[in-house]
């Protein structure tokens, strides 16, 4: 069955003066998704959320929400009816509680002031896990909860998209797993969220779909299972450069009929940091390590004999330094993978 999208943008691009913040993105959100725009500090991810909740104009391109592009202006204004979201760490008055700050927004947004939002405010905050302290004031309230009390006011008018920029941001470890298990209940009660991130890891495990940005560009968008699929598997080292490039190549004439469990094979320099020696080149071989001894055993029989062999956990961290060349490592051969689409900084 095809996807329905619910949030795409086409060309979207936003110029600062001479600053290009946003360059081109093309994103695409399905319905049930949870999105995970990920990028450093300063990509765009901020600007991009913007556009989208239409708080600033793009310099090109457009949005198109629930099927209604940013160019019909009031159209666009009723498709935003059904987006919550938090951009910035929202504003709450310290000596009101939860509940009262949430019916100042309440009636701030235009619901009416009756039982019926009465109730959703009773709900919202039972959804974020702060029905317990809904009276206390907000000033009693820690970071964690202050950050999910900004959920709540998001999904007062519910929302069928959300959007939360950064909403780990500041939090210690714990409050971060609280947010990501409320983004992942979220999803379970078929709310769409996009969720903005620089720590990719932190967010990693819930997002179904990730855009990885930088200096505004894509750089991939994809599943992040087939995304972390290419990224899982064996590294072997080799005593020298040649032998590992002629493992590779002796792996990737390997795979098909007479190794269907074999996905392919890369050379890649080790990141800085990593267990192999600085600056060597390592071989990526995408493939289970059930199968590392049949590996070994392949590339001895041919006289190519691995120095050492070790596991790698799938991380999208790890991906993205490979992708943009930021750790000491960078990928000496291009991405592979079906779902997904690499746009390098120069196409
Ligand atoms: N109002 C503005 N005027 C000028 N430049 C801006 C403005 N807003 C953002 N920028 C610039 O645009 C670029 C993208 O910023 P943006 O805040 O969208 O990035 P971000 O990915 O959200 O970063 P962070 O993770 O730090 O929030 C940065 O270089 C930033 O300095």
């Amino acid at each position: 069955m095809e996807k329905e999208i619910v949030l795409r943008t086409e060309g979207l691009s936003k110029r600062f003066g001479k600053r290009v913040a946003v360059d081109n993105l093309p994103l695409e959100v399905y319905r049930g998704d949870v999105f995970g725009l990920l990028g450093p500090n300063g990509s765009g991810k901020t600007t991009t959320i913007r556009m989208i909740l239409n708080l600033i104009r793009p310099t090109n391109g457009r949005v198109i929400l629930f099927g209604c592009p940013s160019t019909e202006k009031g159209a666009y204004r009723e498709a935003l009816r059904g987006v919550g979201a938090i951009v910035e760490q929202p504003l709450f008055y310290p000596f009101l509680s939860g509940w009262e700050n949430l019916r100042g927004i309440a009636v701030f947004a235009g619901l009416p002031d009756n039982s019926q939002t009465r109730t959703r405010i009773d709900e919202v905050l039972q959804m974020v896990g702060l029905a317990e302290r809904a009276r206390d004031t907000f000033q009693k309230y820690s970071l964690g909860m202050k950050q999910r009390l900004g959920i709540a006011a998001a999904l007062l008018n519910n929302p069928e998209l959300v959007i939360l920029d950064e909403p780990t941001n500041g939090l210690d470890p714990a409050g971060v797993v609280e947010i990501r298990n409320f983004i992942g209940l979220l999803a379970k009660q078929g709310i769409t969220v996009i969720v903005s991130s620089h720590i990719l890891h932190e967010i990693q495990q819930v997002c179904s779909r990730v855009a990885i940005i930088k200096f505004g560009q894509l750089l991939v968008q994809g599943d992040v299972h087939s995304l972390l699929a290419s990224q899982s598997g064996v590294r072997m080292l080799f005593r020298s450069t040649e032998q590992a490039y002629m493992a590779e190549k002796l792996l990737n004439a390997l795979r098909g009929e007479r190794a269907p469990w074999l996905n392919g094979a890369h050379c890649l320099q080790a990141e800085a940091g990593s267990w192999a020696p600085p600056g060597s080149v390592l071989l990526h071989v995408d493939v289970s390590v059930e199968h590392s001894a049949d590996l070994n055993a392949y590339l001895c029989s041919q006289g190519v004999v691995p120095a050492e062999i070790r596991r790698v956990e799938a991380s999208l961290e790890r991906y993205f330094l490979e992708l943009t060349g930021e750790a000491a490592g960078y990928m000496t051969n291009h991405i592979q993978g079906a779902s997904m689409m690499a746009l390098g900084r120069n196409g």
